[in-house]
C-alpha cells in the first residue's frame, strides 16, 4: 500500500509543477537558478528522451500501458516484502503514468528542468522523468545485486 502513496505523490507533484510552469512561464520563457548550470526553461516535448520518436503518441501509450501493467504486477508477485524494491518501482510507475497524463491530456510533455552539467546541454527534463531514472537506476543495482548473490 505504501507504494502506491509514494507514486500518487509522485504523479501530484509532478503534476503541480507542470501546471506551475504552464501557468506562469510563456513557451521557451527561461530564469536563471544557477547561472550557467541550472535553469527553469519552459519546453514542450512530443516525443521521448531527446525528442526521439517525434509525434508517436500511439507508441508511448502503448510502451507505458505495457509498463504500468508490468510494474504492478511484479509488485503484486515478485516484490513482496522488499522495500527498496517496492520504492523503485514507485518511483517508474509515478513518472511513467505523469508523463501520460501529459500525453492523454495535453498531447505533448511539460518540460522545465534544463541543466549544463559539464558545460552540455542536457535536454530539458521534468520530475517525472527525474522520478523513472531514479527509479530505473535503484532497480538496476538490486538486479545486479541479486546476481552476485546467486553467484
Ligand atoms: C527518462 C525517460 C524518458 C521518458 O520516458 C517515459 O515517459 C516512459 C514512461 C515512456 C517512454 C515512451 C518509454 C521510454 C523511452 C526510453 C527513453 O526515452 C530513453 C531514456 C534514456 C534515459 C536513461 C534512463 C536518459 C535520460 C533522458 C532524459 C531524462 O533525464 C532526466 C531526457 C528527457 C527529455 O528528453 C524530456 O524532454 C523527455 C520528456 O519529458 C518525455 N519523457 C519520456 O519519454
Amino acid at each position: 500500500m505504501f507504494f502506491y502513496i509514494i507514486a500518487l505523490l509522485i504523479i501530484a507533484f509532478d503534476q503541480w509543477t507542470k501546471w506551475l510552469i504552464v501557468k506562469n512561464f510563456t513557451l521557451g520563457e527561461s530564469m536563471t537558478v544557477i547561472e550557467d548550470f541550472l535553469y527553469i526553461t519552459s519546453h514542450r516535448n512530443t516525443g521521448a528522451a531527446w525528442g526521439i520518436l517525434e509525434g508517436q503518441m500511439w507508441f508511448f501509450y502503448l510502451i507505458t500501458v505495457i509498463v504500468i501493467i508490468g510494474i504492478i504486477y511484479y509488485m503484486q508477485t515478485h516484490a513482496k516484502g522488499k522495500w527498496l524494491l517496492q520504492l523503485s518501482l514507485a518511483l517508474i510507475l509515478g513518472g511513467a503514468i505523469g508523463n501520460f497524463i501529459d500525453r492523454l491530456w495535453r498531447k505533448e510533455v511539460v518540460d522545465f528542468i534544463h541543466t549544463f552539467p559539464f558545460g552540455y546541454n542536457f535536454p530539458i527534463f521534468n520530475v517525472a522523468d527525474s522520478s523513472l531514472c531514479i527509479g530505473v537506476v535503484l532497480l538496476l543495482i538490486q538486479m545486479i545485486r541479486e546476481e552476485r548473490e546467486v553467484k
